[in-house]
C-alpha cells in the first residue's frame, strides 16, 4: 500500500476510533495518528432498511457507531467506520460461516464489484459530524475450486465484508481507476485526511 497520509485534527479532542476492526488501527497508526479505540455496541449495526443502497448502509452504520460512542464520552473527536462490498445489485457484509464466505467468493469471482466505506468524524466538544462514503472499483479474477477450497481452508475470509482480504497477500483483486486501497480495507485514509484538514466547512451541526 502506498504511503499513507496524515493531517492535524481538527480539535484539540484526543482521538477515538469507534471500532474493534484491526485493520482501522493497523491503518491509522501506520499513517502517525495518535488515538484509542473503544468498541461500538452491536446494536449499532443492526437494523435492516430492505431499499437501502450500499452506499446508505456504510453511511448509516458509521453514523450509528459514532453516535454510541459519543454517547458514551465527554469529550473526544470520534471516528467510526463500516465497510461491504457490493456485486450486481447485492451487498456483501461479513461472512456468518464457511458456505456463506463460498457463496460470496463465488459470486465475487471474475467480476467488476465495488467496496464502499462509509466514515463518520464526530467532535463533541464542537458538537459538529462529517459522514461521507468512499467507493473503490474492484476486479476479482476467476477462482479455480483450489484457489477457493484453500482459501476457505485458511479462515482469512471471517470478519471481512465480501469474504476476501485485500491485504491478504494474494494477488487476486485489482483496484480499479486508481481508488483507494486503504478504503478497501476499511478506511479510506486519504478522504480522511482532507476531512480532518476541512473538518469546518465539511461538518454539520448536530444534536
Ligand atoms: C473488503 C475488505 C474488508 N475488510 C474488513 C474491514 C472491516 O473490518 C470488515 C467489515 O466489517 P465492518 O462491520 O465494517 O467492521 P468490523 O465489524 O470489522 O469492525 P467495527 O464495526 O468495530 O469497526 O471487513 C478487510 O479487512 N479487507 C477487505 O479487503
Amino acid at each position: 500500500m502506498s504511503r499513507l497520509p496524515k493531517a492535524d485534527l481538527p480539535t484539540e479532542e484526543p482521538l477515538i476510533l469507534a471500532s474493534q476492526s484491526p485493520r482501522r488501527a493497523q491503518l491509522l497508526t501506520a499513517a502517525g495518528y495518535e488515538f484509542r479505540t473503544q468498541r461500538a455496541s452491536d446494536e449499532a449495526e443492526c437494523g435492516i432498511c430492505s431499499r437501502e443502497t450500499a452506499p446508505e448502509l456504510v453511511a448509516r452504520y458509521a453514523y450509528r457507531k459514532a453516535a454510541d460512542i459519543v454517547s458514551k464520552n465527554a469529550i473526544g473527536l470520534v471516528l467510526a467506520a463500516d465497510t461491504v462490498a457490493a456485486c450486481y445489485g447485492e451487498i456483501l457484509g461479513k461472512p456468518y460461516d464457511v458456505e456463506h464466505a463460498e457463496s460470496m467468493l463465488r459470486r465475487l469471482s471474475g467480476r467488476k464489484h465495488d467496496v464502499y466505506t462509509g466514515i463518520c468524524v464526530w467532535s463533541i466538544a464542537t458538537r459538529r459530524c462529517v459522514v461521507e462514503v468512499v467507493r473503490t472499483k474492484l476486479f476479482m479474477q476467476p477462482l479455480s475450486e483450489t484457489m477457493l477450497r484453500d482459501y476457505l481452508h485458511s479462515m482469512l475470509w471471517d470478519g471481512k465484508a465480501g469474504a476476501f482480504g485485500y491485504q491478504d497477500g494474494n494477488d487476486w483483486l485489482e483496484v480499479l481507476e486508481s481508488g483507494s486501497e486503504s478504503n478497501v480495507v476499511g478506511l479510506p485514509m486519504e478522504r480522511l485526511s482532507e476531512i480532518f484538514s476541512d473538518f469546518d466547512n465539511l461538518s454539520v451541526a448536530v444534536q
